[in-house]
C-alpha cells in the first residue's frame, strides 16, 4: 500500500506547512508524539554517540600571521573544520545576533506565521526547509529557519523583522564581512598562492545567512536536526549558543565516511568549515567534510547561525574550477571547470551529500 502511504505523507505535509508556524509550533501545541514526517527509516538513529574524544582544531587570529596561516592550512586540510578565537568580532555583536535569532523564533505564532515562505529568498524567509529527497531521510527535519539574503545589490528591507532583531543580525552580517575578508585572504595564503588570490578570482561574499532554531525534541533519538550535508559554499561561519548538536564526519583516510564526532561549542569562538566550492578551486588541497545536526536536548531549544561565503561572479560566464597554480603535472586538474548556476543545479539533482562534486570530477585512470 505504498501508495497510500505516501499520500498520507504528502497531506501530513501539506497540513504541517500550512500552519506556518514550523516545529516549534507544534512544540507549542503540546504534542507529544513526534509525527511520522519527522521520523528517520533509517537505524541505528543519527544520535549514535561519538566513539571517539576528538578535538575541533582552534585558529589564533592574533599570533603571528605566519602561525596563524600554518593552523590554517593544517586545519583546512585535516579536518575541514576550526574554531576561530581572537577573531576581533566583538563578543557583544555575537551574542546579540543569537540572541535576536532566538527572539525571532520565539515569537507569537501570528509574527512567525506572517513570513513562512519554501520559495527561494529575496530578502527574508521563514520555514521549516523540507529535506532533499535522499535515500531512508525524513521529508523534513527538526529544524526552523530564518532566510536572510545581503545582497547583490541594495541592503535588503529588514522592516518585517522585529526592529532589535534587524539591528542586531545587520550589525553581525557587517561585522562578519570583514572577517570574511580576513578568512579568505588566510585561506589564500594557506594555499600558497598569495593573499589576494581567492577574492580576485572569485569576489568572496557573505550575503546568505540562516538562522536555525533546534527546538526540544521528546524523542530526540528518532529526528534529524540537519541532515548530513556538505556546504555548497567557499566557507562557511557559524555561530551557535551552547547547546551542542553539531557533529562532523572524519575521514577514514580512504576518502569514504569514517565516523561521527561532536563539536562541543566553544565559547567566544567562530567556527568556521570548508565548502565545496573551496575544495574544488583548491584542487582537493582543502577538505569540505560532511556534517550534520543531532538534537540533544529534551528542554533546551538550540539556535545557530550560518553565514555562507559564496563567489559573488556567479554569472554563466564566470567559470570555476582548480586554480591553475594548484594544478601540476603530479597533480593534475582534478575537476573540470563549471558556473555557480551549473553547480546549484547539481545539488538539486544529486541532493546535498559530496556526490553533487563528482560529477565535475575528471577522471584521472586514463
Ligand atoms: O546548525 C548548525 O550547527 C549547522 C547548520 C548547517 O550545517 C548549515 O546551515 O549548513
Ligand atoms: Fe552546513
Amino acid at each position: 500500500m505504498a501508495a497510500t502511504k505516501d499520500y498520507d505523507a504528502a497531506a501530513a505535509l501539506a497540513v504541517f506547512h500550512e500552519s506556518r508556524t514550523g516545529v516549534r509550533g507544534l512544540v507549542e501545541s503540546g504534542a507529544t508524539a513526534v509525527p511520522s514526517i519527522f521520523l528517520t527509516a533509517a537505524t541505528p538513529s543519527p544520535q549514535s554517540p561519538a566513539t571517539t574524544a576528538f578535538a575541533i582544531p582552534a585558529v589564533d587570529l592574533s599570533l603571528p600571521r605566519s602561525d596563524t596561516v600554518a593552523l590554517v592550512r593544517a586545519a583546512a586540510r585535516s579536518c575541514g573544520f576550526f574554531h576561530v578565537i581572537n577573531h576581533g568580532v566583538p563578543a557583544g555583536v555575537v551574542d546579540s545576533a543569537v540572541s535576536a535569532a532566538r527572539e525571532f523564533h520565539e515569537q507569537p505564532r501570528a509574527a512567525r506565521s506572517a513570513l513562512y515562505s519554501l520559495e527561494p529568498v529575496r530578502a527574508v524567509a521563514y520555514s521549516t526547509i523540507p529535506n532533499a529527497p535522499q535515500k531512508g531521510a525524513p521529508p523534513l527535519p527538526w529544524r526552523d529557519t530564518l532566510r536572510v539574503r545581503f545582497g547583490p545589490g541594495e541592503a535588503p528591507d529588514l522592516g518585517c523583522l522585529p526592529a532589535a532583531c534587524q539591528d542586531a543580525l545587520q550589525e553581525y552580517q557587517r561585522s562578519l564581512t570583514e572577517f570574511g575578508k580576513e578568512m579568505a585572504g588566510l585561506l589564500s595564503e594557506a594555499l600558497g598562492v598569495g593573499t589576494e588570490r581567492l577574492e580576485q578570482a572569485m569576489q568572496v561574499e557573505g550575503w546568505l545567512m540562516v538562522c536555525h532554531y533546534y527546538p526540544p525534541c521528546l524523542e530526540p533519538a528518532r529526528v534529524v536536526g540537519s541532515l548530513e550535508h556538505t556546504d555548497p559554499s567557499l566557507f562557511t561561519v557559524l555561530a551557535q549558543d551552547g547547546v551542542g548538536g553539531l557533529q562532523v564526519r572524519r575521514d577514514d583516510g580512504n576518502g569514504g565516511g569514517g565516523e561521527w564526532v561532536d563539536v562541543a561549542p566553544v565559547t567566544g569562538a567562530l567556527l568556521v568549515n570548508i565548502g565545496d566550492v573551496l575544495k574544488v578551486v583548491s584542487n582537493d588541497e582543502l577538505k569540505s567534510v560532511e556534517h550534520r545536526v543531532v538534537i540533544k536536548s529534551a528542554q533546551d531549544a538550540r539556535v545557530s547561525i550560518a553565514l555562507f561565503f559564496n563567489p559573488a561572479k556567479r554569472d554563466k560566464s564566470d567559470l570555476f574550477g582548480p586554480l591553475p597554480e594548484l594544478v601540476t603535472a603530479e597533480k593534475p586538474a582534478r575537476y573540470r571547470s563549471f558556473t555557480v548556476p551549473e553547480f546549484m543545479s547539481s545539488r538539486r539533482d544529486h541532493g546535498h551529500s559530496r556526490s553533487s562534486i563528482e560529477q565535475f570530477k575528471v577522471s584521472l585512470s586514463q
